[in-house]
């Protein structure tokens, strides 16, 4: 049975900040660049998360632009420790976040193939079978022996999604793709994308998307500042994001009116 809880995570980075000042002129922008140390901070990027997922749970990450959300997947990946507070996960995971992320472009297509499934933790044999569905699929069969580098960017993306939609897993962890797949493949991708949602026991997306929201997920958090600002059933979550986001607006236009 798959389960996700998080208590009271907190991350923290360290962050290395030039200090303001005016230049003018590109003398002043070298004599900076060469002297002027950069200052080391600790930013917060998550601040006292807890959440629990179990079986059936789909839930959709709201949150406006640097609010958090893949900072967030990624700690459910396991791809980032928290600073503080504990993580525990359950069951396999399939983390669709960068597609692209892992290949290596002096290999080739199969090699890349047989690289990521191994990284995914899948075992030779069962990668072995499934290389010519996974070609097949991402409609590369004729380009299995090809250098990764010798790929358009929409195949690189084709053959990363489908080598991380291969196999099913209990917990699904998808940041919103932005795809230059062609309409064909963008089809079929989202077939599979459903089937994989349906398969696994628990979903978490990052997603700006209200409309995908509402056609996977039953649960969502909002974050704000590395925060949760509300979580629970999905349409109250939805009201909450929607009036912060007026409220937001009407602010900033005041603002620019005064
Ligand atoms: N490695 C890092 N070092 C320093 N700051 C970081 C790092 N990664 C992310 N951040 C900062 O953390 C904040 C949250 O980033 P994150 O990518 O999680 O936001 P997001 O909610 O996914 O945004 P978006 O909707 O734009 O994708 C941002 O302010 C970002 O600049």
């Amino acid at each position: 049975m798959a389960h996700i809880r998080l208590e009271n995570v907190g991350l923290d980075v360290p962050l290395y900040v030039q200090r303001h000042s005016d230049v003018s002129g590109w003398g002043q922008v070298l004599r900076r660049a060469a002297f002027s140390r950069p200052e080391r901070r600790l930013a917060t990027l998550l601040d006292d998360i807890s959440f629990e997922a179990a079986d059936g749970d789909r839930i959709a990450v709201l949150g406006q632009n640097g609010a958090g959300k893949s900072t967030l997947l990624q700690i459910l990946t396991g791809a980032y420790r928290p600073t503080r507070g504990r993580v525990q996960v359950t069951g396999s995971r399939q983390a669709l976040m960068n597609i692209n992320l892992g290949f290596n472009g002096e290999a080739t297509v199969v090699e890349n193939v047989l690289l990521r499934c191994s990284s995914m933790g899948i075992r030779l044999a069962e990668i072995r079978r499934n290389v010519p569905e996974i070609l097949d699929f991402a409609g590369l069969e004729s380009k299995a022996s090809h250098r990764l580098k010798t790929l358009s960017s929409g195949q690189r993306m084709r053959l990363g999604f489908s080598i991380s939609t291969a196999f099913q897993n209990d917990v699904m962890i998808m940041d919103e793709w932005l795809s230059t797949g062609d309409a064909a493949f963008l089809e079929r991708a989202g077939e599979r994308l459903t089937s994989r949602v349906g398969g696994a026991e628990i979903v978490v997306i990052a997603t700006h998307s209200i409309r995908m929201a509402r056609a996977v997920c039953n649960r969502a958090i909002l974050l704000e500042g590395g925060q949760v600002k509300a979580a629970g059933s999905l349409s109250r979550v939805i009201g909450v994001y929607r009036e912060r986001t007026r409220r937001q607006n009407t602010q900033i236009a005041l603002a620019k009116a005064s």
